[in-house]
C-alpha cells in the first residue's frame, strides 16, 4: 500500500539529509505511529508518501503507483485516494463547518444531491451533528480537529495521514481524537501518524516505526513510544560545521496524554444501533467511507542501502485545494471560493 525503496530525502541548502536511505513497507489496513525526537524525519515521510516533495533518491509506490512516474498534473487526481490531518487543523475560516467539508468533494466535481448526503452523514459520524452551521472560531480545539477529520474522510480515502493531529489539544480531546481515528481504522483506512504522545503510543500498541536523525532505528508491530522523547533534537543543518552547530529547533514536545487518559477515552464517533435508522445511516456511512479492507500483515526484515540527495521543488504558496491536492498548483479555481489557508486558530 506504501513501499519506500532506499528513499533519501536532502533539502535544498541542508548538509545531512532529512530520511536517509529509508525502506519501508506498509500494509493495507495498518495503523502505523511514526515516532522520533523534533527533526528526525516524520513529516518529510508523510510529504513523500502525499507527493508533496520528491524523494532525492529511491522511489516510492502508494497504491501500486509509483510515485515517480506520476506527472505534476495527475497528482491531484492521486491524492484523491489520501485524507490527511494536520497539527493545525487547516480549516477555511470563513467558511462553515458543514462547507469546509463540502469543500473537498466540490472540489473534485461531486454532484449536488451526493455532497448533500455525504456531508450531513460524515459530520454525524465525527459527532458533529448540529454543528453544520458554525464557523471554526466557533468551535473548541478538538471539534475543530474533528471537521478537519471529516473533510479528510469524506472522500472515503484508502490511506489517512496525520501529522501530529492532537498536537494543539488537551488529553481528554487527544484521546477522543484517537478513538475516531482509531475506528476509521477498524473500517479498513490505512493511517500513517506521526506523533510525540508517547501515552497515546503505548496505550494503542499498533506498529510504530521509530526515526532517528533520518534513519528507522526501530520498527515493531505492536509497539510503544521508547524512549525517543529523550532523543536529542536532530537537524538537517546547512554549512559545512553544522553538525557541531547547536540547533535551534524546539526539542521534542512532552508528551501530554497520560495511559489513563487513554484508558477512559470517550468515543467520538457514532456506534450503530439496531433500532434506530439515523445511527445505522451513520454506521454505513462510516463502513463505505472506510472501504473495509482486510488487514495484511506487515513485513519483518528491512534492508537500508545509502545514497546521496538533490531537492525539493513545492512552491510556497499554495491554495487549500492544492494543499489538500485536490487540485494541481496553478490550475484554475472554479467557483468553491478558494483562499489561502494557514493555521485555524
Ligand atoms: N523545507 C525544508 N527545507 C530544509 N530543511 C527541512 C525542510 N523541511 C524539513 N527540513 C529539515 O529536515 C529534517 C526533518 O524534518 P521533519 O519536519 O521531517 O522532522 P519531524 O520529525 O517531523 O520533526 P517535528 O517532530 O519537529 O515535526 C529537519 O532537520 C528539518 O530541519
Amino acid at each position: 500500500m506504501i513501499r519506500f525503496d532506499h528513499v533519501t530525502k536532502q533539502y535544498p541548502g541542508t548538509n545531512r539529509p532529512a530520511l536517509n536511505s529509508i525502506d519501508l513497507e506498509i500494509l493495507r489496513g495498518e495503523f502505523v505511529f511514526l515516532v522520533g525526537a523534533s527533526g528526525s524525519g516524520k513529516s518529510s515521510c508523510l510529504r513523500l508518501v502525499l507527493k508533496e516533495e520528491k524523494p532525492s533518491k529511491g522511489s516510492i509506490h502508494v497504491l501500486g503507483q509509483d510515485l515517480g512516474s506520476i506527472s505534476n498534473r495527475k497528482v491531484p487526481y492521486f491524492r484523491r485516494n489520501l485524507g490527511v490531518v494536520f497539527q493545525d487543523f487547516r480549516l477555511l475560516p470563513n467558511k462553515t463547518v458543514y462547507d469546509n467539508v463540502a469543500f473537498t468533494l466540490q472540489v473534485i466535481g461531486k454532484s449536488r444531491g451526493f455532497i448533500q448526503e455525504a456531508v450531513p452523514d460524515t459530520l454525524k459520524m465525527v459527532g458533529l451533528d448540529g454543528k453544520a452551521q458554525r464557523l471554526p472560531h466557533e468551535l473548541s480545539g478538538g471539534e475543530q480537529q474533528r471537521v478537519a477529520i471529516a473533510r479528510a474522510i469524506v472522500n472515503k480515502p484508502q490511506i489517512l495521514l496525520a501529522d501530529e493531529p492532537t498536537g494543539n489539544l488537551d488529553p481528554t480531546t487527544s484521546a477522543g481524537i484517537m478513538t475516531l481515528l482509531d475506528r476509521i481504522n477498524a473500517g479498513g483506512t490505512t493511517v500513517l501518524m506521526a506523533t510525540h504522545e508517547a501515552g497515546i503510543v503505548d496505550q494503542m500498541q499498533r506498529r510504530v516505526i521509530e526515526l532517528s536523525a533520518g534513519q528507522i532505528v526501530r520498527d515493531e508491530r505492536r509497539g510503544g513510544y521508547g524512549a525517543t522523547s529523550a532523543v536529542p533534537t536532530i537537524t538537517a543543518s546547512s554549512g559545512p560545521s553544522a553538525d557541531s552547530v547547536p540547533t535551534s529547533r524546539p526539542a521534542a514536545a512532552a508528551p501530554k496524554v497520560p495511559v489513563e487518559v487513554m484508558q477512559h477515552a470517550q468515543p467520538l464517533y457514532i456506534e450503530p444501533e439496531v433500532s434506530d435508522e439515523v445511527t445505522d445511516a451513520a454506521a454505513a456511512v462510516t463502513a463505505a467511507a472506510t472501504q473495509a479492507t482486510p488487514v495484511e500483515q506487515p513485513p519483518t526484515t528491512m534492508t537500508r542501502p545509502v545514497l546521496p540527495a538533490t531537492k525539493h521543488d513545492m512552491p510556497e504558496q499554495l491554495t487549500l485545494a492544492e494543499k489538500l491536492g485536490l487540485r494541481a498548483p496553478g490550475e484554475n479555481p472554479h467557483e468553491t471560493g478558494e483562499q489561502e489557508v494557514g493555521p485555524t486558530k
